[in-house]
C-alpha cells in the first residue's frame, strides 16, 4: 500500500471504500461520539416523523473521514425512506440535477457529497427546489424561449461538505439545520475502534485501543485503518494484538505518535524551517509545500490547530512552542516577530 496514505483522512482505494461500508453504524445509537449533533438530529427526524412530512434539509459539515455519509445514510434508514446519493461534481449543468430532482419518491432523502462543488446554474435550481418543491425546467432558446413550472416530491436534502464557507449564503440559509461535525476525542476513538474490532473478529485490549486512538487523527477512518493494519501485523505474526504489536505495526507504516500524516509534517516543516516559526499567510505556505490552500485550510490546518501545533492570528499561521518541541527543534533565539514567546523553560 501507499504509506504516505496510511494518515491520510480520505479514503485511500476501493478496498477500503468496501471495508467502510461494512463497518458504518447503521443507526443514531450505534454511531459514536457526536453527542451534540446526535441529539439535534434525532429530534428533527423525530418531529418530522410525528407530522408525517420529509424532514428538514440538513446540511453536514467538517473535515474528511469524521462520518458525513455514514450520517446521511443514517438519516435515510431512521426514517425509512430510500436514498439517493449525487455528488457535486456530477452535477455539472443544472440539466443534471433536474434529472435527479424529478425521480425523486415522496419523502426520498437525497444526499449530495462535496455540494460546494456543484455547478452554479444547478444551484439556483437547487434554492427553489428547497424550499418550494418545485423547480423552472426552460424550453427553447433565446426570444421563444418559456420556463415550464414542475412539481417535485416532498424530500429532504441531506448535503455534505469539507468547506462550509464556500456555499454561497443563500444555499446555506435554506438548510433547516447545519451540523458541524468536530474530530473525536480518545474516549469516543476507543470506543470506535472497539466496535470495529468487535466486527472483524480481532481481540484488542484496552491498551492496545487507546495506542490505536492516539495516532489516528481524531478521525474514524484513520482509526479503522490502522485498525486493519494492526490486524494484518498479528495475523503474520501471531501472539494477539498487543501494544507492542500495535506499536510494531504503526511504526512499521511510519505512523507519527501524534498521528501526523506525511502532508501534517511537511506544513510544519516548512512554517518551522522555512519562515522561522511564522507567521505565514496560507497561500505562501500551501505553495511552498506544493499543494492546494483548501486542502491546506480545510483538512491539514483543523488538525493542527486542534492539537496546538499551530495557531491563526490575523498575520498568518504560527507555530506553536509545542511544535518546536514536537519536532526536536529550538525556536530561533530573537524571534522578532513573537518576542517572549519561547522564553520560558527552553
Ligand atoms: N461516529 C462514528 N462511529 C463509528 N464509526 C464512524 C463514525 N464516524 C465515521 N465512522 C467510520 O469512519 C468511516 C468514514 O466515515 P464517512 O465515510 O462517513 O466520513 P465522511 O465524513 O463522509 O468523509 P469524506 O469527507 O471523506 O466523505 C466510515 O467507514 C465509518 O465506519
Ligand atoms: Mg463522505
Amino acid at each position: 500500500m501507499d504509506v504516505d496514505a496510511i494518515s491520510s483522512p480520505d479514503p485511500e482505494s476501493d478496498q477500503e471504500l468496501a471495508f467502510e461500508g461494512a463497518l458504518r453504524p447503521k443507526s443514531l445509537d450505534e454511531f459514536v461520539g457526536q453527542t451534540k449533533v446526535r441529539g439535534q438530529l434525532e429530534l428533527l427526524l423525530k418531529a418530522a416523523a410525528m407530522q408525517n412530512r420529509a424532514p428538514d434539509h440538513i446540511l453536514l459539515a467538517g473535515p474528511p473521514g469524521l462520518g458525513k455519509t455514514t450520517l446521511a445514510i443514517i438519516v435515510a434508514l431512521e426514517s425509512g425512506k430510500p436514498l439517493r446519493m449525487s455528488s457535486g461534481p456530477a452535477i455539472q449543468h443544472a440539466g443534471d440535477l433536474a434529472a435527479v430532482l424529478s425521480s425523486l419518491v415522496p419523502g426520498e432523502v437525497l444526499f449530495i457529497d462535496e455540494i460546494h462543488r456543484m455547478a452554479r446554474s444547478a444551484e439556483e435550481m437547487l434554492y427553489l427546489a428547497m424550499e418550494d418543491f418545485r423547480i423552472d425546467i426552460m424550453v427553447g432558446k433565446g426570444a421563444g424561449a418559456t420556463s415550464i413550472p414542475l412539481e417535485l416530491a416532498p424530500f429532504t436534502l441531506v448535503g455534505a461538505t469539507t468547506r462550509a464557507g464556500l456555499l454561497p449564503n443563500p444555499l446555506r440559509d435554506r438548510f433547516g439545520f447545519t451540523a458541524h461535525l468536530e474530530f473525536y476525542d480518545e474516549p469516543e476513538l476507543e470506543r470506535v475502534l472497539a466496535r470495529a474490532a468487535d466486527l472483524l473478529g480481532l481481540e484488542l485490549s484496552g491498551d492496545s485501543r487507546a495506542e490505536i486512538a492516539r495516532r489516528s487523527r481524531g478521525t474514524p477512518r484513520i482509526a479503522n485503518r490502522l485498525l486493519r493494519r494492526v490486524r494484518d501485523y498479528e495475523l503474520v505474526h501471531g501472539g494477539g494484538a498487543s501494544v507492542a504489536a500495535v506499536q510494531a505495526a504503526l511504526e512499521l507504516y511510519d505512523v507519527d505518535p501524534l498521528g501526523l500524516d506525511r502532508l501534517d509534517r511537511a506544513v510544519m516543516h516548512a512554517v518551522l524551517m522555512r519562515f522561522d516559526g511564522g507567521p505565514v499567510g496560507l497561500n505562501t505556505l500551501a505553495v511552498s509545500v506544493g499543494e492546494e490552500a483548501e486542502t491546506i485550510e480545510s483538512v491539514v490546518e483543523p488538525f493542527l490547530v486542534r492539537i496546538g501545533l499551530l495557531t491563526r492570528t490575523p498575520r498568518g499561521r504560527v507555530a506553536s512552542r509545542e511544535a518546536w518541541k514536537h519536532f526536536g527543534l529550538r525556536p530561533p533565539a530573537a524571534s522578532g516577530a513573537q518576542p517572549g514567546l519561547f522564553d520560558d523553560d527552553l
